[in-house]
């Protein structure tokens, strides 16, 4: 065991030009980690509190930190039990999820130092699972990621029949990179959104066309089965007061939206569908989930925010069928840890994620190895999210 000697906090550039949190944790034995909070754009409205990151280091300085320098590294629970005691509310609205993030990541990653541990072994330890998360590849995206693009907002590739992880995320950059040369064939300019999808300027259905062509190219090229599916990220097209889901001009009552969602897994075979519904209807997703759950995928993200109270709620209501996991949205590793042991423990699926603001951070690839998770929404092309990917392959073949 080995105690925090000093932390670090200090504000560098997310990937969209944003400030973020990066904290550095050193313990007495000269163990060193170092982790950076990510940032959402199509946050859930029930996700801790993400500060300013001047306010979010200041109030982490002064209320965190000293408590902090009494625990040890290699104890997660105790760093992150520190963590929520120094912060005092339930959603981290004093010290941020922001720093609360940075410096739980860091403290695993100085743990794993001083143990001479890969990160991923010391948070799975010797029973961890020997499976590798599917890479979900956003290709095509819009919504809050993109201006003028589609109104769902990711199009996922979805490799599920490739035969190592190494040759998933190639699979997903050639998806990639094909739907690149078919919108160039169709002469549809595209710039890329947030995450590093294409974001051109088409119809929903335009996109669903075009994705579905490239898998199958992709697929019948490297000889394994590629899927595709959706983040939806339907609270964004909600409008409460109305009740209705709103697609640019035309609008979906909710059975309206259950049966359209039904009707695209039915159609494209989706393997994936993430928050279809809004985050606040528990009934709709139950629906949803009774109507397809068999097969595919339904993912609650802003549904669930790595919450385990939330995810209580949809287990018993039978909503989804699987979880986002997203430590930021929660605050602490030990937090995103019992997400998904709760989750595990109820069959549901679990779906390690980015968020569209990214560091070059790549704690989620060792959280998903570690937990067995089954897959990884990482994101295809770009420096930040290819650090992810990149990661994975690496650990992969320290893995064998
Ligand atoms: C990654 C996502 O986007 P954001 O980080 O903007 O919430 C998502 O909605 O799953
Ligand atoms: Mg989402």
């Amino acid at each position: 065991m080995t105690q925090i000697r000093s932390i670090s906090l200090r504000r560098i550039l997310d990937s969209r030009g944003n400030p973020t949190v990066e904290a550095d944790v050193l313990t007495e034995s000269g163990g060193f980690g170092r982790a950076a909070a990510p940032s959402g754009a199509s946050t859930g409205e029930y996700e801790a509190i993400e500060l300013p990151p001047e306010e979010a280091i200041a109030n982490a300085r002064e209320h965190a930190v000293p408590r902090l320098l009494e625990t040890f590294a290699d104890d997660q629970r105790e760093v992150d039990a520190a963590l929520r005691a120094a912060d005092g509310t339930d959603n981290f609205s004093e010290i941020g999820a922001n720093s609360a993030v940075a410096i739980s990541m860091a403290a695993a990653k100085a743990g794993a130092d001083v143990l001479g541990a890969p990160l991923y072994q010391h948070l799975g330890g010797a029973f961890r699972g020997r499976n590798f998360p599917v890479p979900l590849g956003n290709v095509i995206g819009g919504g809050e990621h993109a201006k003028d693009a589609t109104h769902i907002q990711e199009f996922l590739s979805a490799p599920v029949g490739a035969p190592s992880v190494s040759e998933a995320v190639f699979a997903n950059a050639q998806v990639h990179g094909t739907i690149g040369d078919l919108l160039d064939e169709r002469g549809i300019p595209a710039a890329k959104g947030d995450e590093g999808a294409w974001a051109p300027a088409v119809s929903d259905a335009e996109a669903f066309e075009i994705v579905e062509e490239a898998v199958d190219l992709v697929s019948d090229d490297l000889g394994f089965e590629i899927g595709f599916g959706l983040d939806v990220a339907a609270a964004e097209l909600y409008d409460a007061d109305a009740g209705v889901y709103r697609y640019g001009d035309e609008e979906k009552t909710v059975d309206e939206q259950v049966e359209y969602i039904a009707e695209l897994v039915t159609e494209y075979d989706l393997v994936y569908v993430e928050d279809p519904l809004d985050e606040n209807d528990y009934e709709a997703f139950a629906d949803l989930t009774d109507r397809v759950g068999e097969q595919t995928l339904i993912c609650g993200d802003d549904l669930f925010v790595t919450n385990t109270e939330r995810l209580q709620d949809g287990i018993e209501q039978g909503a989804a069928n699987s979880i986002l996991i997203k430590p930021n949205q929660i605050g602490t590793l030990t937090d995103a840890f019992d997400a998904i042991e709760l989750a595990v423990e109820n069959g549901y699926e679990t779906v390690i994620s980015h968020r569209s603001g990214e560091t070059e951070d790549t704690t989620i690839s060792h959280l998903a190895v570690a937990t067995d998770a089954g897959f990884i929404k990482t994101g295809t092309v770009g420096g930040e999210r290819t650090a992810k990917l990149n990661e994975l392959i690496r650990i992969a073949e320290d893995a064998v």
